[in-house]
């Protein structure tokens, strides 16, 4: 019978851990968020951060960016937000328009308000295992809160993450691979037959392709770990990239809504706060 792994309920767990510490330090946080309000996931998301983000006592600010941005202008406004000892973290949210070139804006943050984990510096930092307290992206980290909080150890386990974004799978990847998983990253160039394979022996699996029901439940090994970093709207409804059925064959099971979406935000939360206590020392 699957377990499912409640991510609704862990990240709740979280927000109010966070709310508790963040009233103890008597700190109040801004989140400045730089987004395109004509992206319609864009504004459902960023509203849902603004919104979890006051619950627990952070402040967010606005910063949307105009249809006709470029790289530079949007790399300007970084820069200001920089510069701004007022703003504790900020949030690049993809995708940006469609003439700006997404990455150089992550890389443009200043690491210590990073609060997403997408700059190289801390993705680096990440690679390399470094020891210490650095933003890690929210996607991965909030995955790897969720197997801890069931007991799910990766250590010597076979993980196939599907996708290799830098939102998600290259840090999903660092992360099990720290966490002394045996890792393979599939991705739009793995053969068919490659990507069955790895699933068939796969202990976990990781997919975020943005493709509704694109892993199945024939690939999946019985009992296997199998979360789903799926956040596609179909119809205006959130589905993810793993079909219902595989609910048949898994052994645990992240569901969408109510998985890896909400840790997501909770995580973005919790990074946030720890950005502005590492500021206050
Ligand atoms: N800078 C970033 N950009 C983007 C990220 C990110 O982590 N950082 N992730 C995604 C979108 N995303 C957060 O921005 C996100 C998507 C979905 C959810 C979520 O909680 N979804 C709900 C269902 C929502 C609904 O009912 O329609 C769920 O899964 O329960 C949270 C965050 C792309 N961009």
């Amino acid at each position: 019978m699957v377990q499912i792994l409640d991510g609704k309920a862990v990240a709740k767990a979280l927000r109010e851990q966070l709310t508790t510490e963040l009233a103890a330090s008597g700190l109040k946080p801004t989140l400045a968020v730089v987004f395109d309000p004509a992206d319609d996931g864009s504004r459902l998301y960023v509203g849902m951060k603004q919104k979890a983000a006051a619950k627990v006592g952070i402040e967010t600010r606005d910063i949307a960016v105009s249809a006709d941005a470029t790289t530079e202008s949007v790399e300007k406004i970084v820069a200001k937000l920089n510069q701004d000892a007022s703003v504790s973290g900020i949030l690049i949210q993809a995708p940006l328009p469609k003439e700006v070139d997404d990455a150089a804006i992550f890389a443009k943050v200043a690491p210590e308000k990073d609060v997403d984990g997408l700059g190289v510096t801390n993705q680096g930092r990440l690679f390399a295992n470094e020891a210490g307290n650095y933003p890690v992206a929210a996607t991965p980290k909030g995955v790897m809160t969720l197997l801890n909080y069931y007991d799910i150890d990766p250590r010597g386990k076979r993980a196939v993450v599907v996708g290799r974004s830098q939102l998600f799978g290259r840090p999903m990847a660092a992360l099990l691979l720290n966490a002394d998983a045996t890792v393979t990253v599939a991705h739009r160039y793995t053969k068919e037959e490659t990507l069955n394979n790895l699933l068939a022996e796969a202990d976990i699996i990781v997919v975020g392709v943005g493709i509704p029901g694109f892993i199945k439940a024939s690939q999946i090994k019985e009992g296997a770990v199998v979360i789903d970093v799926g956040m596609n709207l179909v119809d205006g409804k959130a589905c993810g990239d793993v079909e219902a059925a595989a609910a048949d064959k898994a052994g645990w099971l992240t569901p969408v809504p109510g998985g890896v979406g909400p840790m997501t935000i909770a995580t973005l939360l919790e990074s946030t706060m720890e950005a502005a206590l590492e500021q206050a020392k």
